[in-house]
Order: C-alpha cells, then structure tokens, then sequence
C-alpha cells in the first residue's frame, strides 16, 4: 500500500491526476483501452474538473470507458446521481460519447438495475475476467467505500458482483462494487481529504486488527493489483507516525 499525503487540495487533485493520466496511457498502449472506474459522491470533482481542462489533450479519451463504482438509487436527473455529477464534470466537457459511458439505470428496481449493471460490465469485457484498469474511490467519515456501509449485507459479500444493498442509516438503497471485485483491479486510488475523515482514516489504515463490519475500507485490498491512498494532511491527522 502507498499512503501519499499532500498539505494542499491543488496539490493531491495535480498529483492524483497525473497518476491517472498515466495508467490510462500504460492502458492505452497496452489494451488499446482504458477502463476507468469513477467514484461519486463531492470529493472527486476538482480531480474530474482537472482531468477536464488541464488533462484534456494529454490522452485520448475516445479511448477511454468510464463505469461506476456505486450509484445511489434515484433518477438519473438528481443531483444525488453520481451518474450526473460525473456528467457535469468530466464526462460532458470532454465530449465522452454516451457508448463509453456505462451509467446505472435506477429506473429500474435496485436488484434488477444492480443485475443489468454487471451483465452490460461483462459484454463490454466480452468473456474475459472483469478487471478493470483503475477503480477511485472515496470513502465516507463512516468508513465506508463505494456503497459498502458499515453492517450491511455487502460487507460479508464474497461474490465478484454488483449488488443492491439496502443502507439502513439512509433509509434507502444503492447499487455497488462488491469489494472481491474492487480487489481484481489493476490499479485502485482512494480520495480521502479533510478533518471529518481523521477517525475513520485511523481505523482504516492504522488498525493492526481489522473489523471490517464497523470500518468496511479496510476490505479493500488488491489481488494482483496496486493500491494507492491519496490523502491530505487533515485526514491523516489522527495517524499514529
Ligand atoms: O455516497 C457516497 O460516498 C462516498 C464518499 O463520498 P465523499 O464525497 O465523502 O468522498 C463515495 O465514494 C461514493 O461514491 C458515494 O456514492
């Protein structure tokens, strides 16, 4: 595991974005593709608004396919869809072409949306093992990443899936990455910035015993892959040095 820490909001967004336009352009080479998880929630946006404008001639995004690693279960014009805030900031202003974008249908109920979701991510890998070449994600004060929420059923999913999950503490449900297909990634990125993150950052990486049920990050561990934290000073503040 790399931890990366950095004292400013524009430094860690810089960096985490050179990192990604670098896999994307290793994938590129490589697979002729690249297929990138995003991750949702208001974290990411000055890294996506970056990638945007800055990274905007440094691959070639027509190449790129963007998926999501959870999505909350409302209509696709609410600003709680991670579907379109990730529209908003990267996806319209690089003029990605709706066929790259594998967007959840939440008009559909939260199983089925959760079933299709995997079945349109298994023909875009056409039969071969679902790996994608990075997967970000963020991870919420209460610990949890994608929509694995602390004592929920996806905690103890050992399947590689997607799944709908009913979130208690919402009183609603979501569509997620289980974390066995999070771990098959190539290349997985946390974005944790801020105070309100110190606790849970604490426990997630600093606990030496884990309990996956209360803090459900710590699930997160690559097979083959890397995993890289990219963190600001404010969210490592309770880490021991
Ligand atoms: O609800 C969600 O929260 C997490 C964390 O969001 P953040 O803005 O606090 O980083 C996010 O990773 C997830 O995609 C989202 O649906």
């Amino acid at each position: 595991m790399n931890l990366l820490i950095y004292k400013t909001l524009e430094e860690l967004n810089q960096d985490l974005a050179d990192y990604v336009i670098k896999i994307a352009e290793m994938s590129i080479e490589e697979n002729d593709r690249f297929n990138f998880v995003l991750t949702g929630g208001s974290s990411p946006k000055a890294l996506y608004h970056f990638l945007a404008t800055e990274g905007q001639h440094r691959i070639d995004w027509e190449k790129v396919y963007f998926f999501f690693g959870d999505e909350r279960n409302v209509p696709a014009n609410d600003d709680n869809y991670n579907g379109l805030m990730a529209k908003k900031t990267i996806l319209d202003p690089l003029g990605i072409k709706e066929d790259h974008i594998f967007y959840v249908n939440t008009t559909l109920a939260p199983e089925k949306a959760a079933i299709e979701y995997k079945k349109a991510i298994d023909k875009h890998f056409n039969g071969e093992d679902v790996i994608f070449d990075l997967i970000l994600l963020g991870m919420g004060d209460d610990a949890h990443t994608a929509s694995i929420f602390p004592h929920t059923t996806l905690v103890k999913d050992e399947e590689v899936n997607v799944a709908s999950v009913y979130v208690e503490k919402l009183n609603t449900y979501r569509i997620s990455f289980t974390a066995p297909l999070i771990n098959k990634a190539d290349n997985v990125a946390f974005l944790v910035f801020g105070e309100n993150k110190a606790e849970a950052l604490k426990h997630v990486i600093g606990d030496t015993e884990k309990n996956v049920d209360l803090f459900p990050s710590q699930l997160i561990d690559p097979i083959d892959g890397k995993l890289t934290w990219f963190v600001d000073d404010k969210a490592v503040s309770l880490l021991d040095s």
